[in-house]
């Protein structure tokens, strides 16, 4: 054999070796499809048959709102929310409000509304995206952010034939999605704090800028629509609507400052059992008023009213009944471990010492606060006693917390004073303030409700049951504004108050729209004591010389 047929036979062996190894690896690859495609034809026959079942519509849909008529309770917050995004020039808009009470409902209808706008900017096919703060979780090495976007690096597992090429995908995120239309984010508030900042970025650039280490301007295999966007960003021009359940101080400035606030307030017990009833409606069930009345005395919010009837509709509909019958609803009631709504009502005859205040708490939640006070004529030095409030308080914040003398024992304090300067003799008394039924008080602007309180006490006169009054204090006896007055109205209202006694700075025209009372702007505390105080009897005058001074006199 010559050289020339060697290299030949050589040449063949390898040539058969490099043959079969192909052969082999194009074997492998097929057996490898075919059993991918048969795995992948049993997940879709799973995935038909899944899709093949369905249940009913759920309940929660059949009751949800679906117009703004269906909205009860919040007329207000929903021509706020129209006014800011379905005009020509929509803004980016913050709904406050406590939980269930219809915030996510209103945001929905939102968009349809706008669209019948011709002047809006939203066009027929604008997106309406939604997003929950509680649970976009994002990941630090921005490997996913539903919110922001995020890039897919060919070093993750399946970045695809993009990934094998080496080439960064960019992934939109829910801004992204929201282009040209409007993005719901509920419970803003809980988003992390990163990625709020991003989101502020993002709303000034109105696009968003991708970032990759796998990035390189120079790499020609990127292809030119990865180039684009790492280059000039991908678009995020959009409305945001934020829903929050926490208070406007919680939210951080840097957000509020760029949106519109609007605010959805606590349902009343009339409009609980309005929701009660057209949930009862649609789901095609009868109730009785005093059904009604029951679920209402017992829901906070517009969900727990709407569940509460689901619930006991599916009573009824097990026992063949069309009608929800008050026993479903207690039932329901007492195995949600639903306690009774603590009925706020006026006192039914006016009481010395006695004295309708007016309280704020949680997202604008207002009710009448009862202060009390007895005063008992002592030989020595007076004493004060106050008591039903914590004596001493936090504030601050996470960096920094104080501890600090309550702001309601505080505001009792400067009530002696204003009292001693307007000559009161509270000196010569043992004084009791109480405030009862552990209800939070915000300190200040309780000051000119126990001012009457004590006053009341000292010299022995009635408060009016009827009326009720908020405001803080100057030590000289002036009426001072203080916030949430708005919503202490419409509570005092609720409990059956019919005159109203605010702070002069405080007098705004939606406070007198408030249907049901008579809302009274005053200056000064003798103006107040004039209105509140019972018209004493002559007897009672000669019977009881107890001020100093026959009329107070403020002095500023
Ligand atoms: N004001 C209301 N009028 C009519 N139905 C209401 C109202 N508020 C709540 N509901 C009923 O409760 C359901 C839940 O309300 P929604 O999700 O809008 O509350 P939310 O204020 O967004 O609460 P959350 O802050 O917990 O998300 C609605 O689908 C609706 O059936």
């Amino acid at each position: 054999m010559d050289w020339t047929s060697l290299i030949m036979l050589i040449q063949v062996f390898f040539g058969i070796v490099i043959g079969l190894y192909f052969w082999n690896l194009l074997k492998n690859q097929r057996t490898q499809r075919v059993s991918v495609d048969r795995e992948s034809k049993k997940e879709m026959d799973q995935l038909q048959k899944l899709r093949s079942v369905s249940l009913n519509e759920p309940l929660a849909e059949k009751v949800r709102p679906l117009t703004f008529s269906d909205i009860i309770g919040q007329d207000e917050g929903v021509r706020s929310l129209e006014a800011a995004l379905c005009g020509p020039n929509p803004q980016h808009v913050l709904i406050y409000g406590p939980p269930g009470v219809g915030k996510t409902a209103a945001a929905r209808l939102i968009m349809e509304r706008a669209k019948m706008n011709r002047d809006s900017p939203f066009k027929i096919e604008a997106p309406f995206v939604e997003l929950d703060g509680t649970t976009a979780r994002f990941d630090e090495r921005g490997i996913a952010d539903p919110l922001i976007g995020s890039v897919h690096d060919p070093i993750y597992q399946g970045a695809g034939s993009m990934g094998q090429a080496g080439i960064p995908q960019p992934k939109p995120g829910a801004i992204t999605k929201a282009h040209g239309g409007m993005l719901f984010i509920d419970e803003i508030g809980e988003l992390h704090p990163i990625q709020l900042n991003k989101l502020l970025k993002v709303l000034e650039d109105r696009k968003v800028f991708l970032e990759s280490a796998y990035y390189s301007e120079e790499n020609a295999s990127i292809p030119s629509h990865v180039h684009d966007i790492f280059q000039n960003g991908l678009p995020a021009d959009f409305r945001l609507i934020g829903a929050t359940t926490r208070t406007p101080d919680e939210v951080p400035p840097a957000v509020r400052s760029r949106c519109l606030e609007v605010f959805f307030r606590p349902l009343k017990q009339k409009e609980l059992s309005i929701v009660a009833k057209s949930a009862a409606d649609r789901l095609k069930m009868e109730i009785q008023e005093e059904g009604l009345e029951t679920v209402s005395s017992y829901v906070t919010n517009g969900r727990e009213a709407v569940n509460t009837v689901q619930i006991a509709a599916g009573l009824a509909t097990t026992a063949e009944r069309e009608s929800i019958d008050v026993s479903d609803i207690e039932w329901v009631v007492h195995a949600s471990r639903l306690s009774r709504r603590p009925e706020k009502k006026i006192h039914p005859e006016p009481v010395v010492g006695r004295v309708n205040g007016l309280a704020v708490y949680g997202p604008d939640l207002g009710m009448l606060l009862e202060i009390e006070a007895t005063a008992q004529e002592t030989t020595g030095d007076g004493m004060l006693t106050v008591t039903g409030i914590a004596e001493e308080e936090n504030a601050g914040n996470q960096m920094r917390s104080i501890r600090r003398k309550s702001m309601a024992r505080s505001s009792v304090d400067n009530v002696m004073t204003v009292l001693r300067h307007l000559k009161v003799p509270v000196d010569r008394y043992d004084i009791h303030v109480n405030f009862p039924g552990g209800t939070p008080i915000d300190g200040p602007s309780a000051g000119s409700a126990i001012a009457t309180a004590i006053y009341s006490a000292v010299n022995q006169r009635k408060v009016k049951n009827d009326v009720a009054i908020t405001g803080e204090l100057s030590i000289w006896g002036k009426l001072k504004p203080v916030g949430g007055v708005p919503s202490k109205v419409a509570a005092a209202e609720e409990a059956g108050v019919t005159e109203a006694f605010v702070p002069k700075e405080n007098d705004e025209t939606v406070l007198h729209q408030i249907q049901g009372i008579t809302v009274k702007p005053l200056n000064t505390l003798d103006e107040l004591f004039t209105n509140v105080l019972v018209e004493e009897t002559d007897m009672q005058r000669q019977g009881l010389p107890i001020t100093e001074t026959s009329s107070p006199s403020i002095h500023m």
